[in-house]
């Protein structure tokens, strides 16, 4: 076990004693030692100040990475140990000092069976926050730090800062003085800071954006789509037109730089239909350069054939949809709405927009920035896609990271926020269930 994942290094010296003494149950799978201390709501979630390992993190780092010492029956009680925790309401995404999830230890220290716990208690959390609409921004959107997702599930890799020592605050209620209070008060564990990137559609939609040479920024400098995801947009296009037919009438929800579109157009649609709110893309595409312009328009096979419907989804597709139309292959691409939102496309759009043979495909980044978050939302999207009577396959992408590695650097050489990190892209395919 490296010095990092000690248990000195992880139960501080500070640590308050209730905590400290269920760090160390926690730490020693020992699971009735543990049941015990799960008297009162929170315990199960409590964390060391200075260093954030909570319980759920203190059992599954003492397991350090698979070795030939390992014994069936102590994998059993740190897999015990993680259940009983998150029976107990222990929180799947807290991040510690290191920015760490339990998830992500159990990732690095190559504890898959502790992970899928992990993955099985996310999926749970965000489902229910399903039911009482409280998701976090889309991947592709330049946010996740929403609360939802918990403490910094979404923290920006080169974000960390030293954690802080910081006390509750009192309020002085209960006959007690402010300084009394304060001194009973115990030190709570700061996790470490987020660059704040909270974009919100309505706000995007009146930000002044940039074309540069291979991204598409707003205002705020976070990108709204860049040319690496180019790529992904073509095995995008394959998989949704696999045999590239001529002919196929085509939706597509998000212009941004276009690329995806110029492919679509490639294919000689029937119909190619595309959605886009943003003032400046839409200046962008009527402007003298784009092939997306007018004379585009004029050149479909039929009058309102090729068309630019200018508005926000939400609103076009009611039109569309009570205008009858029908579309082979449909792809959903937007920036700065969260995941209820695409959720609302899947359950209210896809199943009168789709032709019950066509295919819909949306750009996965959904929790892009860390795996565990990216794992959970591809059961929880899965879950929703089902419930709008749609089955999805999921083809692995392989993303070069050399030009995406580090935040601010290659790629993301002025862009405010690394929105993806991971090696492998979850590419959906979406058909009707049946
Ligand atoms: C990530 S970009 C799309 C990139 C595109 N797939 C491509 O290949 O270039 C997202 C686009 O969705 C647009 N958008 C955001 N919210 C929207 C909404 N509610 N309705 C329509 N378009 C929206 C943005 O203005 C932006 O142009």
């Amino acid at each position: 076990m490296s010095d990092q994942d000690s248990i000195s290094a992880r139960i501080s010296a500070d640590c308050p004693p209730d905590t400290q003494r269920m760090l160390t149950a926690a730490w020693a799978h020992d699971v009735e030692g543990v049941k015990k201390l799960l008297d009162a709501p929170g315990k199960a979630s409590c964390q060391d100040p200075q260093t954030g390992e909570t319980p759920l993190h203190a059992a599954i780092r003492a397991c350090g990475p698979p070795s030939e010492d390992d014994t069936p029956e102590d994998l059993e009680a740190a897999r015990k140990t993680v259940y009983e925790l998150l029976l107990w309401g222990a929180i799947w995404n807290d991040v510690d000092n290191h920015n760490e999830t339990p998830g992500c230890v159990a990732q690095r220290l190559a504890r898959p069976e502790l992970y899928s716990l992990c993955v099985e208690a996310g999926v749970r959390a965000e489902m229910l926050f399903g039911l009482m609409d409280g998701y976090e921004e889309l991947g592709s959107d330049a946010d996740e730090e929403d609360e939802e997702m918990a403490n910094g599930a979404d923290v920006e890799e080169d974000g960390e800062e030293a954690p802080q020592l910081v006390s509750v605050e009192g309020n002085g209620q209960n006959g007690t003085t402010g300084d009394e209070e304060a001194a009973e008060e115990e030190p709570t564990f700061q996790p470490p800071s987020v660059d704040d990137a909270d974009v919100k559609s309505e706000a995007y939609l009146r930000s002044k954006l940039t074309y540069s040479d291979g991204k598409l920024v707003d205002e705020a400098g976070n990108g709204v789509m860049m040319a690496w995801e180019t790529e992904i947009m073509r095995q995008s296009v394959d998989a949704l037109l696999p045999d590239k037919q001529p002919g196929k009438r085509i939706l597509n929800v998000g212009f941004g730089m276009g690329i995806i579109d110029t492919m679509f157009a490639e294919t000689k649609p029937a119909v190619h239909h595309i959605i886009e709110a943003h003032p400046e893309v839409l200046e962008h595409v009527s402007g003298p350069d784009s092939k997306f312009g007018a004379s585009w328009e004029a050149s479909g096979p039929e009058q309102g054939a090729f068309k630019i419907h200018q508005g926000k989804w939400q609103d076009v597709c009611i039109e569309l949809l009570e205008g009858g139309q029908v579309y082979d292959a449909i792809y959903f691409d937007t920036f700065g709405e969260n995941y209820s939102q695409l959720r609302k496309f899947f359950t209210d759009f896809i199943p009168g927009l789709l032709d019950s043979e066509g295919r819909f495909g949306f750009f996965n980044g959904l929790g892009a920035d860390r795996q565990i978050c990216y794992d959970v939302y591809t059961k929880v999207s899965e879950m929703h896609l089902a419930d709008a009577g749609l089955d999805v396959d999921w083809k692995d992408v392989d993303v070069d990271m050399k030009e995406l590695a580090e935040a601010g650097k290659g790629e993301w050489e002025g862009v405010k926020r690394r929105y993806w990190t991971l090696d492998t892209y979850r590419l959906p395919i979406c058909t009707f269930l049946g």
